[in-house]
């Protein structure tokens, strides 16, 4: 060991969830595997992961080294920090409006054929000023830290021309430079066609890749780029248009697939050879096998079927039974799923999904952290990693999922300083 000191040993850890193992996203049985020990310990230097494991195989590893600070985890259950891989995160306006419409009746698709849903967002989002885009955001990001979310991914979308999407992917990057949860950027410009596009959507897909996904990515503002496949928003070919493009220019694809119709999205997720395809409430055998075949993670959101009262949810079972890598996520937008709490998606994705606590866990951090693109240095604690990780009040995995709606977060470490402390935030 070639380091002279130990910053932070955390002791005394009832149960340690490190999820060691297979670095590919899990699939199939791997899913359960989340590797735990009893009485853990983490020994962390410069924010890194020195040594892992049992306190006895943790102080023999660490050997005569000085230890800086100790930090008592009172035998509670430590994870390694949880990572939202889809959110809507920088948005202006709500959209509480929309519940009395819901409960008369009205369907997603039909809100926002009204000029509602997304495009209501979207004229909330052009009148903010970046400032008031940067406050709301950073709200909704210490709601998730607090939650113990350490990484999250964040999409653009809600500005539909160059200036308010740039403005959009800012406030997002001066997030994740200024706060502690790590932000992964994408550029979702194809999130809707807008409104001074109608019935031109040609012309608007013309002008996302002629002058939107060059611009972003000269300025170096987004990692991937995401689509919303689906009927009355893009179709699979205007969705393949734009998602070669920016394969060419570099960008990794995400898709917003079959969420509510079949019409082939997930097929061409594993086409493009996307990193991930996500919602597939409706997707077909076909298309989640088209998937597997292209090795696609399937990211999952429960708790946007509960909150549009779908009767069906996105068919986990059956995808973990075809070896599709499953992660899960908290879609957080002010539409269809207002909720920055990734603790009720993993309810939700025990009650409504029909997986297990272990499986869901999985599919909070490896198989978040590969969704994107970042599984090297986060989504399990071992020697390496980036040392980000939840103490929880609860003694055992099942308790988080079980005992639902509330906070059972007690301590987050991000890169081993101490940014939640007994659930508040101290950064
Ligand atoms: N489905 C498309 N986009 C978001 C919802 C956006 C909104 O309703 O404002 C989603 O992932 O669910
Ligand atoms: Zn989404």
């Amino acid at each position: 060991m070639e380091n002279n000191r130990i910053d932070l040993l955390i002791h005394n850890i009832g149960t340690l969830i490190t999820m060691q193992g297979t670095q590919e996203p899990r699939r199939g049985d791997e899913m359960s595997e989340v590797a735990a020990v009893r009485r853990g310990s983490v020994a962390i230097t410069d924010g890194i992961i020195i040594a892992v494991g049992t306190e006895e195989e943790v102080l023999a590893q660490i050997a005569e080294l000085p230890v800086t600070h100790k930090h008592d985890a009172e035998g509670k259950l430590v994870t390694p920090g949880l990572i939202d891989p889809h959110t809507h995160l920088v948005h202006g306006g709500s959209r509480e409006n929309e519940l009395a419409l819901k409960l008369k009746g009205a369907s997603y698709l039909e809100i926002l054929a009204q000029g509602g849903g997304i495009l209501s967002t979207v004229r909330s989002t052009r009148q903010a000023s970046e400032e008031e885009l940067y406050v709301k955001a950073k709200k909704s990001l210490d709601t998730m830290l607090s939650y113990g979310v350490t990484t999250a991914e964040a999409k653009s979308g809600y500005g539909l021309t160059l200036e308010d999407e740039l403005k959009q992917l800012r406030v997002t990057r001066k997030l994740d430079q200024e706060h502690p949860v790590d932000l992964v950027s994408t550029f979702m410009g194809a999130h809707m066609v807008p409104e001074e596009y109608k019935g031109r959507s040609q012309e608007f897909v013309q002008l996302l890749i002629e002058e939107m996904l060059p611009e972003v990515k000269r300025q170096g503002l987004a990692e991937f780029c995401d689509v919303f496949c689906e009927h009355g928003v893009f179709s699979v070919e205007e969705s393949e248009q734009i998602l070669l493009a920016a394969k060419a220019m570099g960008f990794g694809l995400k898709i917003h697939a079959d969420e509510i119709e079949p019409i082939g999205g997930a097929q061409l997720a594993g086409k493009m050879g996307c990193i991930s395809a996500e919602h597939l409430i409706a997707a077909s055998d076909e298309g989640l096998e088209a998937m597997q075949r292209a090795g696609v993670i399937a990211v999952c959101l429960p708790a946007t079927s509960f909150n549009l009262r779908l009767k069906h949810h996105a068919r986990a079972r059956k995808m973990i039974e075809i070896g599709l890598p499953v992660a899960l996520s908290t879609d957080y937008n002010p539409g269809s799923s207002p909720t920055e709490s990734i603790q009720l998606v993993m309810t939700l994705g025990c009650l409504n999904l029909g997986l297990t606590p272990e499986e869901v866990l999985t599919a909070v951090t490896i198989n978040a952290a590969h969704a994107i693109g970042k599984a090297d240095t986060i989504g399990s604690l071992e020697a390496g990693k980036q040392a980000d990780l939840v103490i929880f009040n609860a003694e055992n995995l099942a308790y988080l999922p079980y005992h639902f709606g509330i906070n059972h977060v007690h301590s987050v470490f991000k890169q081993g300083k101490m940014v939640v402390s007994d659930g508040n935030l101290i950064h």
